[in-house]
């Protein structure tokens, strides 16, 4: 963890010509349009995609550094929100471009949380048959995850990012001072997503999330660096190894078989993705103690860094069947067969496509508490 001491760190995700930096380093936002100088040549048109929320904070700064840098600016801003993340958004995309005329060499700048950052990647992949994209990240949950790794997409009422492609950015340019204006819950449900990586394929760092949480909570700022370059470095080896989801890059969806269900059948409105997430993890951590696949304690040890965190514990109260039919349009399933990120311990997930349906049964009556006694 002694690299938290350096305030700039840049990973290199290599995928052949597909390869891109990771740039982390406060304030940086500024220094975009030099960057895009570098990364793409001569400056031309770029479109910047954000929201309503974000835009007012961070427009003006990332527009300038872009303008002052020599390259021709055209915004489209968007509705805030995962229920947004939907084909109408995404045709609002394809409007401003089509207006914009932007051409095949000429890029997009996602400018947002993981929301925008799907929503753009998508977009890009699409219009003209692919132009190059940025991200840049402003939500804790997209500083560790959604920004690296080119998992591009949007929502579909029976199921999360069910309509997407594999694109990966040109560049991410992480700033972690755009996370002061975070509202709390925000960070809350990043840092599930941050825990994650401890949970899959490093128990050390799960100690240190567990040690640092306070700090983390508060944004103190070597923490929040070491976090999100650990976060990075993680996702990055993971990408690199399996770029198209065709093996190991599946332990990353820990908690999403569940989580996305939970997303669906909540119509996208009721928990944000970490805090499903989240509670998903506390199902699939349940379920691999309860399977034998972990030993006693794991699922107490995940329950008490979530809680530490501050996020919800409550698994939400639906029947089986709707949870197996929800789970069914998982993109991991293999036909019928629902898949699952599971625990050995802590440190250490595996994928498992040989879970029953009545074990799914049995897992989901466990949260549903006893008929109260009838008082005669
Ligand atoms: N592609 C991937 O690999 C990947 C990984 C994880 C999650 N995701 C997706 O990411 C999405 C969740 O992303 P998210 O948690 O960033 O949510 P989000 O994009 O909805 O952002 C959360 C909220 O914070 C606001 N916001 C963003 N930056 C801000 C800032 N600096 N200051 C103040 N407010 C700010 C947003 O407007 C929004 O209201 C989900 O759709 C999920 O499916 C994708
Ligand atoms: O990058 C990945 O791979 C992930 O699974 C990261 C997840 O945190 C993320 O939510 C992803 O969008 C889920 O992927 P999906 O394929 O299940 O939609
Ligand atoms: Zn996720």
């Amino acid at each position: 963890m002694a690299d938290s001491l350096k305030t700039s760190h840049i990973y290199r995700v290599d995928l052949g010509n597909r390869s891109y930096d990771i740039h982390i380093e406060p304030g940086c936002l500024k220094g975009l349009g030099p960057a895009l100088n570098q990364l793409l040549g001569k400056p031309a048109r770029c479109m910047i995609i954000s929201n309503v929320t974000v835009a007012p904070l961070y427009m003006a700064t990332v527009r300038s550094s872009l303008e002052q840098a020599g390259w021709q600016v055209s915004e489209c801003i968007l509705a805030d929100g995962e229920r947004y993340k939907n084909l109408d958004s995404f045709g609002q995309i394809m409007d401003a471009l089509m207006q914009a005329r932007l051409s095949r060499n000429e890029p997009v700048i996602a400018l947002g949380g993981g929301v925008v950052g799907d929503m753009t990647g998508f977009a890009a992949s699409c219009y003209r048959r692919g132009i190059p994209f940025v991200q840049v990240p402003t939500t804790v949950l997209a500083q560790v995850d959604s920004s690296v790794g080119g998992k591009t997409a949007i929502n579909h009422p029976h199921g999360k990012n069910m309509i997407g492609a594999f694109y990966q950015p040109k560049l991410v340019w992480i700033d972690p001072e755009v996370l002061r204006t975070l509202d709390c819950r925000e960070v809350r449900a990043g840092i599930a997503e941050a825990i994650k990586y401890g949970l899959i394929r490093d128990a050390a760092f799960f100690t240190w999330m567990q040690e640092n949480m306070q700090a983390a909570l508060a944004l103190d700022p070597a923490v929040i660096s070491t976090m999100i370059h650990t976060c990075c470095r993680h996702k990055a080896e993971v990408v690199m190894g399996d770029e198209t989801e065709q093996g190991a890059r599946a332990l990353l969806n820990l908690g999403h078989t569940f989580g996305h269900a939970i997303e669906a059948m909540t119509h996208y409105t009721e928990y944000l993705h970490g805090e499903a997430v989240a509670l998903g993890t506390l199902l699939a951590a349940r379920l691999s103690e309860q399977a034998g696949f972990a030993p006693q304690g794991t699922e107490t040890a995940v329950t008490d860094c979530f809680r530490q965190a501050g996020l919800p514990l409550a698994i939400p109260a639906f029947d089986a069947a709707m949870w197996l039919d929800a789970m069914g349009h998982d993109k991991k399933n293999i036909g019928s067969r629902i898949r699952y990120i599971l625990l050995h311990e802590i440190g250490n997930a595996f994928i498992a496509d040989d879970i029953p349906a009545d074990a799914i049964e049995q897992l989901i009556q466990s949260y549903q508490r006893p008929a109260e006694p009838v008082h005669t």
